[in-house]
């Protein structure tokens, strides 16, 4: 058997590759906490199975004892006729009633023990399935924003529902078929050989067969479900991504054109599962035809043993009742068989489900911190960048490229984004960043929160390097308002007490007042109980980014980040939303990033980043005065240039140059 089965196009392959033993962990480490309800489960299972089993066998006993009175009752039992011994009655219509008897108390005994094997099998997969979604949700959130920029929210969000939903489906449906199986096999094979080993032989021939026969399919159809599995991913993905953007496919009317690409990965997905219809269609009616020549046999043999005696070279005695129990167990034994396959394919996928799984639970992060790391202490919130380089990629090579050779621009395998970015803010100031698009502004307030780490220099609080201290103290110590607002499917104030949990109505109103926000929320139909849609969709990009301000306000943190707070406002709301960001500021460390210089003139402090390098520092007015790109940008803000200086756009548009080279790099 494959160790996991073909998984076309898999996104996590390279995480399930890594796995171990993934059908051992699973049950070690998430069955064993479950083994109670397990045992209960396959221990019912297994009496409900062998229950099943006794009315046909009555029914045999009852037609050689009792209805055609050839065989004394206890005898006519191929197995624990010595149970009943004591018990049997005297007299034909006393010994059908008995039958009858045991009969109905199979059928009473075997319902209570499904419910139980029922009830023990669930709850064990229930429980399991339950454990591990929760535990891959929380290894999956811990994970680096490296891991997130690679993966698709679609392929994520399969390993959260179908792959966990699968190992479900192997634990309860699986797990219960093979049980049967196993019980059914052995004990209707068992009873046969018991009743008469030689024409148990003839019923047992199609049983190779029919194995074989099931393993050739599964052969043929795991391709064949791989392929479907994969353009369900495709058709899943085009779906998802044509339902995100539907604003923008009615604002260009490509309709037309997104039916067509929707219909072209739909047709694949026709295609491959007609492809496995068609061989599954086949097989059932094989296993008819493997069966039936089974049983035709099994009646020829046996009919002609109760009418003429043994046929060919059999020999001794076979009743009636027998020869009846043998043909109903036939049939009884043929279709669990035919379960087999499916078993194995459940396996196979659920073995291939939690190796994704374990993958992913296994995923370094390479943002982590010591187990014993200390929180952060924030006393005065003086900030420094230590000749800080940085650039988007596997942060493990670029870090060893960049401090084994100099050249760091072509290290790793991505792009230098940051170079040599040292700088102190001293507790209390405002340092702004400004400069044009993709120069690396918010890389450089990203790696203070450690969405990244640097792969060179070193960033420091108040004297501790970020990377030394536990992540949520510095997180907590920080309020980031970041250029895309997010918000969460809720109302007003759930967004605004995000993080911030316990915070009663007259904090949030406050927060919101100083946000700016508080006048628009009051106008919304139910105040700060309005829901806000998904991703906040029923508020303006103005109103969402207030309501983010709010929210960094209301945490009141040590430092304040501010990505483009403000950049979705209108420049009346921005004034004002200005005044309470400086009242905010006034004692506390702030990071702004502005593209409108004239928010950022009073920082303390202005960087000027330019290819993620710094070009230009200094104050406002002092940068005024040196007549560099600040200068010439404050120019063209304030309506007093037209235009930057050539030397300016043509040094951008070399950068620009640049980048594409390095892009078909
Ligand atoms: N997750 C990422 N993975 C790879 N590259 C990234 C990632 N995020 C940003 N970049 C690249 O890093 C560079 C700097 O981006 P950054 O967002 O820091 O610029 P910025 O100065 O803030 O720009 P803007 O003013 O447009 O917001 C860009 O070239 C961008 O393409």
């Amino acid at each position: 058997m494959n160790s996991a089965e073909p998984d076309a196009d898999d996104p996590f392959e390279e995480q399930r590759e890594e796995v171990e033993n993934p059908m051992k962990r699973l049950f070690l480490e998430y069955g064993s906490n479950y083994t109670g309800a397990a045992v209960i489960g396959i221990i019912a299972s297994f009496f409900a199975r062998i229950l099943d089993l006794l009315p046909a066998l009555m029914l045999g006993v009852a037609i050689d004892a009792v209805i055609r009175q050839e065989i004394p009752y206890a005898e006519a039992f191929p197995v624990g006729g010595g149970l009943v011994a004591s018990a049997v009655p005297e007299g034909r219509l006393a010994q059908f009633w008995l039958t009858i008897g045991i009969i109905a108390s199979a059928f009473l005994l075997s319902a209570g023990f499904h419910w139980t094997r029922n009830w023990g099998f669930n709850t064990f997969a229930q429980n399991v399935q339950h454990d591990i979604r929760t535990d891959t949700y929380d290894e999956m959130q811990r994970l680096d924003m490296g891991f997130f920029a690679d993966k698709q929210t679609g392929e994520m969000m399969s390993i959260l529902s179908n792959d966990v939903n699968r190992l479900e489906k192997f634990l309860n449906d699986g797990l219960n078929s093979l049980f049967r199986l196993l019980v059914m096999v052995l004990g209707i094979g068992g009873l046969l050989v018991a009743i008469n080993w030689q024409l148990a032989l003839v019923a047992l021939l199609p049983v190779p067969l029919i194995a074989a026969f099931t393993y050739l399919f599964i052969r043929t159809i795991q391709p064949k479900y791989a392929q479907v599995r994969s353009t369900v991913g495709k058709v899943n993905s085009r779906l998802e991504n044509n339902l995100g953007g539907i604003q923008v496919i009615k604002s260009s009317t490509t309709e037309a054109y997104e039916s067509d690409r929707v219909e072209a990965v739909s047709k694949e997905y026709f295609d491959a599962n007609w492809g496995a219809i068609r061989t599954r269609i086949k097989f059932f009616p094989g296993l008819r035809v493997l069966a039936g020549i089974g049983f035709v046999v099994t009646f020829l043999v046996g009919g002609l043993w109760v009418i003429e005696g043994p046929p060919g070279p059999f020999s001794g005695d076979l009743s009636t009742g027998m020869f009846v129990v043998f043909i109903l167990y036939t049939q009884r034994f043929i279709w669990p068989m035919a379960q087999f396959g499916q078993i194995i394919n459940m396996y196979q996928r659920a073995r291939a489900s939690s190796a994704r799984i374990f993958g992913l639970m296994d995923e370094p992060n390479r943002v982590g911190e010591e187990p014993d790391a200390p929180d952060l202490e924030v006393t005065e919130g003086r900030v420094e960048y230590d000749d800080v380089s940085f650039g988007y990629g596997e942060g493990e090579t670029r870090r060893a490229a960049a401090q084994s050779d100099g050249d760091r621009r072509e290290s790793g395998d991505g792009e230098t984004i940051l170079e040599n970015i040292d700088f102190t803010v001293e507790g209390g100031e405002t340092l702004a960043l400004v400069g044009p698009t993709g120069a690396g502004k918010s890389t450089v307030l990203k790696l203070l929160l450690r969405m990244y780490d640097v792969d060179k220099g070193e960033i420091r609080v108040d004297g501790q390097r970020i990377r030394d201290v536990t992540l949520e103290s510095l997180r907590e110590s920080l309020g980031y308002v970041s250029q895309d607002t997010f918000l969460f499917y809720g109302s007003v104030e759930e967004n605004i007490t995000y993080g911030a949990f316990d915070a009663d109505r007259e904090d949030v109103i406050e927060a919101a007042k100083m946000a700016e926000a508080h006048e628009f929320i009051r106008n919304l139909p139910e105040g700060y109980d309005t829901e806000v849609g998904e991703r906040g969709v029923k508020l303006s990009g103005g109103q969402r980014q207030r309501i983010s301000i709010a929210r960094a306000i209301l945490k009141d943190p040590d430092i304040l980040v501010l990505d483009e707070a403000t950049s979705d406002v209108d420049t009346e709301t921005e004034m004002l939303i200005q005044r309470s960001i400086d009242d905010l500021a006034e004692d506390r460390t702030t990071f702004a990033i502005a593209h409108r210089l004239s928010t950022i003139k009073d920082a303390d402090q202005v960087l000027v980043l330019e290819g993620g390098e710094i070009v230009e520092r200094g104050t406002h007015d002092e940068l005024l005065a040196n007549g560099g790109l600040y200068s010439h940008l404050w120019g063209v803000q304030a309506g007093e240039i037209d235009e930057l200086p050539a030397e300016f756009i043509e040094r951008a548009q070399r950068r620009q140059a640049r980048t594409e080279v390095g892009d078909d790099d």
